[in-house]
């Protein structure tokens, strides 16, 4: 069978964009296909839009701070018609340089249209019929919904909707406290909402730090949310949502308690394409589905939640089927920041993680950023920094919860994933006063800490009085 393209992308959102892009700077023959906007759910209704939301809320929350600085202002509830105006205004910023006539100037092209596998080499769309050396699938997630009685019938908003909004809701109930739920709380309560977040595990953002949801917890509530843990969300009723820990009276419910990988209706079956229980493209470590020819990125993989990764996934996956070389991605250096404020960042393991698989060899370092110069001058020492050491001292984990600790983490990422040592992050200088004194000075009071040890206690005293005697 000759094939048609040399590969076939299917999304064109974080990780399908970027396979393309690859592809296409290789000079291979490439065919994206895209069902619904180009740039996908990091443009449109993900990444883009909250930051964008969370940046006008934080001018409002500022504003409404204005008397800790001897000013007076009063912003009263945002006009959300033109918040959203805003927000639309930085997508629209972005989105020419995802849009099909800027691929098409890559020479890659473009088809708009469902994207359905009729074989392990072939695929439809738009009655068209495809045969590809290689196909990557990078379909992404949507919001999941729960199994909750009555959710559904209360029409409730999602990452994918709550942009069409144009009224701040009065009292808006958010359904889980991951990343999406704690962005969006922290938002529309700025604006000017009623909020409560209901998550049904015992703390926010579970699968961060214990002290970073807590600090979290504790800046939302200051800020009126109201956050209801160990929640899970029973039934609704019109207006009123149970649960284990009590009813929440809500004029709009957001649910934002996990996403699902859109592979139903792909003919995945047909390609050979394995699915987990979940749901999800089974993959190898070389991002190739059950059928060789078929790989896959991003979300729907189940091992990526993120745009930075998505994009990393897709062009290993495109080197090793179009090259043939094989890039190994680094799980264990990546990233994840939950961008409320104060930022919640980490890179790596845990503690408790670090613990679960180093036993005693597992230690962590924290700095209160009360000893950060630049967080007291900014009146913002309700922060912190960890870090996680491993075995040989090395740096397997950081948290950074604190303004800007999105920025912060990526120094901390480049530790981990080159096996250094809190002595060799010491060793390279940081800028005061900034936030990233927070690990710094962790690292410093690590490496200093270990200058304690008895044996290097006394060989300092020996070399201290051998200077004495040599240079009285
Ligand atoms: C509210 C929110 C905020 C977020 N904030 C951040 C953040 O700050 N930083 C970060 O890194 N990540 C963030 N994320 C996560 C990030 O958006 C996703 O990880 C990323 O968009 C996933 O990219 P993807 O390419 O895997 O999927 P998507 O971006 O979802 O792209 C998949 C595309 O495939 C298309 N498609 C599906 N099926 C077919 C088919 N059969 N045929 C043709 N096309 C098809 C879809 O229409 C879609 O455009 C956020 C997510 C949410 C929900
Ligand atoms: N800033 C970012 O990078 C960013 C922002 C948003 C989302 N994301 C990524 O997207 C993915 C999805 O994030 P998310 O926050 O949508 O989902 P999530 O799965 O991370 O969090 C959902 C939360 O809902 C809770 N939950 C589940 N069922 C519940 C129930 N019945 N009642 C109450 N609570 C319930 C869960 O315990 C969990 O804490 C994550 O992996 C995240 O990293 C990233």
């Amino acid at each position: 069978m000759t094939a048609d393209v040399d590969l076939v992308v299917i999304g064109a959102g974080s990780a399908g964009l970027t396979a393309a892009r690859t592809a296409a700077r290789l000079d291979g023959r490439v065919l994206l296909v895209e069902r619904d906007r180009m740039g996908g759910d990091c443009l449109w209704t993900g990444c883009v839009p909250s930051k964008a939301l969370l940046h006008v809320a934080g001018q409002v929350a500022a504003a409404r701070r204005a008397g800790d600085f001897g000013l007076t202002a009063d912003p009263g509830p945002a006009d959300l018609a033109r918040v959203m105006a805003r927000v639309r205004a930085a997508i629209a910023a972005i989105e020419p340089h995802d849009s099909a006539a800027e691929l098409t100037a890559l020479g890659i092209e473009t088809v708009h249209g469902d994207a359905r596998f009729t074989g392990p080499r072939t695929l439809e769309v738009n009655g068209r019929r495809v045969a590809f050396r290689f196909a990557i699938v990078a379909t992404g997630s949507a919001p999941a919904l729960l199994p909750v009685p009555g959710l559904a019938e209360a029409d409730p908003l999602t990452s994918d909707t709550v942009w069409e909004l144009d009224a701040l809701p009065g009292r808006l109930a958010v359904l889980g406290g991951g990343p999406t739920g704690c962005e969006l709380a922290q938002a529309f309560a700025r604006l000017g909402s009623t909020v409560t977040i209901v998550e049904a595990a015992d703390r926010l953002l579970p699968r961060e730090e214990p002290e970073g949801a807590r600090l979290l917890r504790e800046r939302l509530e200051s800020e009126q949310v109201t956050v209801l843990t160990g929640a899970p969300a029973d039934r609704v009723e019109p207006g009123l949502l149970h649960t284990a820990a009590g009813t929440v009276p809500f004029d709009r419910l957001l649910a934002a308690a996990g996403r699902t990988p859109r592979t139903a209706g792909l003919g995945l079956e047909e390609a050979g394409v394995e699915v987990t229980a979940r749901g999800h493209t089974r993959v190898d470590a070389r991002l190739r589905t059950t059928n060789p020819r078929i790989y896959a990125a991003g979300d729907v993989t189940g091992r990526s939640a993120s745009t930075h990764l998505a994009g990393v996934q897709a062009a290993a996956a495109v080197a090793d089927a179009l090259l043939g070389v094989r890039r190994r991605i680094d799980y264990r250096a990546v990233p994840s920041v939950t961008f409320t404020d104060p930022e919640v960042a980490r890179v790596g393991l845990t503690g408790a993680e670090a613990t679960e698989r180093y036993g005693a060899r597992a230690r962590t370092r924290t700095l209160r950023h009360d000893r950060v110069d630049r967080a007291v001058a900014d009146r913002r020492t309700d922060g912190f920094t960890t870090l996680v050491l491993g075995p040989r001292d090395r740096i397997v984990g950081a948290t950074v919860v604190a303004p800007r600790a999105g920025e912060t983490i990526a120094h901390l990422a480049a530790a981990v994933r080159l096996g250094w040592t809190a002595s060799r992050y010491a060793a390279t200088v940081h800028p005061y006063p900034s936030y990233a004194d927070g690990p710094w000075n962790a690292a410093i009071t690590e490496a200093t800490a270990r200058l304690d040890a008895p044996v290097l206690r006394r060989s300092v005293a020996a070399l201290l009085a051998v200077r004495r005697r040599t240079r009285p």
